[in-house]
């Protein structure tokens, strides 16, 4: 058998080489002649799966290792019967710390406290889901937006976009790209959805770029219907639009789903769906070790402090966004490289929490966030 796997997956090597040929390969050079004898690709969203790149080639089954799949053409491998599958959830938790990062650091740059704010979830999935919950343990009002979910579970707990833009302070997108159908999100945030904000609020997307319209979302910040920007995922990456850059308060790579829980998560998942697809008996495969960074020890001193100066302590101990934000800025050129050199970045669960005069709640948000809390407070 034959793999051509994506380079840029962490954490896989060997796992299939006792089952055949691996070959390891930049996205971009994931080319015809290379996947033609192959049998399955490990993939990421670089390479797009089309007509284009399979037509002559003998793979059957393509796993790619994130969440979304917008780069998989999907009707066509149906029509070829080439088998598919993505990593749901796989980088979830680790959106759902880029967000609260983001988040605490908006609130401290335009001085308000997050309990006072309500949020508009627009996709309330895997990612939606986790976020919602992160801003409801910070006290803030949440309003939820998933048309399909509602459809299907007939549930009162949604509300339609038009009541988010009215009522939300801050927007975040969470959807897939979907260019075409009932629920199209390709440019889900237009002219239109920006003319339509009642309450100047902070947008923030870190689901696909092309669910924004950048000539929109530049126009918005100038005309003040918007207060703030937080932009990861971008139109035309990894050739972003330099003014919208210079207009938005935190810029990234598309790097929301970077730590490496969710880089092991996707890469064990694609793993386990080939080992099921060609029967190889490892599906319950999981990487050996993943990466730590030096410190996983937070010393927190509540002593006249408030509970979102605590919280915002802890969250940006473990990720900051404002650095993936500086490196971007300086060097825009190499949104890829900063993608594929990514720094070792780890979720909540791995960062213990050493207390002093911290209030019970702080404590008890900390701990639904997923930090390890030592007993001792004092
Ligand atoms: N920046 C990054 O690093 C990452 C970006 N993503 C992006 O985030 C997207 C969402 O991820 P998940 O929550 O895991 O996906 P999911 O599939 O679990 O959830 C997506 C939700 O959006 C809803 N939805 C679909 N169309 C909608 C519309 N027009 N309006 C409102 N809701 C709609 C769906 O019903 C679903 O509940 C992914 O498709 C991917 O494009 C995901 C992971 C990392
Ligand atoms: O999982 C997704 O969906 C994402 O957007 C990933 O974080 C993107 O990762 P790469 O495949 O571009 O490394």
């Amino acid at each position: 058998m034959k793999f051509i796997i994506d380079n840029k997956i962490p954490y896989i090597k060997g796992a299939l080489e006792p089952f055949g040929e691996v070959v390891y390969l930049p996205g971009a050079q994931t080319t015809p002649e290379v996947v033609k004898d192959a049998d399955a690709i490990i993939t990421r969203t670089r390479t797009s799966c089309n007509e284009a790149l399979l037509a002559e080639s003998a793979v059957k089954f393509i796993a790619t290792a994130t969440i979304g799949y917008d780069h998989i053409d999907t009707a066509y491998c149906q029509q070829a019967g080439i088998e598919w599958t993505n990593a749901p959830g796989c980088n979830s938790r680790s959106v759902e710390q880029y967000l609260t990062s983001a988040l605490l650091i908006m609130a401290e740059k335009q001085s308000f406290q997050l309990r006072d704010k309500t949020i508009g979830i627009v996709g309330v999935g895997q990612v939606g889901s986790k976020v919602a919950c992160a801003c409801k343990l910070l006290g803030m009002q949440v309003l939820l937006n998933d048309p399909p979910r509602e459809r299907a579970e007939g549930s009162d707990e949604f509300v339609s976009l038009q009541e988010i833009k009215a009522k939300a302070d801050i927007i975040t997108l969470h959807v897939p790209l979907a260019m075409q159908g009932e629920d199209a999100t390709f440019h889900l945030a237009d002219t239109l959805f920006f003319n339509e904000l009642e309450r100047t609020p902070i947008v923030i997307n870190t689901c696909r770029g092309e669910v924004m319209d950048t000539f929109a979302a530049e126009t918005a910040i100038q005309r003040g219907s918007i207060s703030g920007l937080v932009v990861d995922c971008w139109e035309r990456e990894p050739n972003i639009d330099q003014n919208l850059l210079a207009l938005v308060d935190l810029a990234t790579p598309h790097i929301a789903g970077y730590s490496k829980d969710g880089k092991a998560n996707g890469t064990s998942m694609s793993i386990q769906a080939i080992s099921r697809f060609f029967q190889l008996g490892i599906d319950n495969w999981q990487p050996a070790k993943v990466d730590l960074p030096e410190q996983t020890i937070i010393e927190l001193d509540g002593l006249n402090r408030t509970d979102e100066e605590i919280i915002r302590e802890a969250v940006l101990f473990t990720y900051d966004v404002r650095n993936d934000d500086a490196a971007l800025r300086q060097s825009p050129e190499q949104f890829e490289q900063l993608r594929g050199d990514y720094p070792v970045r780890r979720e909540y669960p791995v960062f213990t929490v050493k207390p002093k005069d911290v209030s019970p709640n702080a404590l008890d948000i900390l701990a639904q966030l997923g930090f390890q809390i030592e007993k001792s407070n004092n």
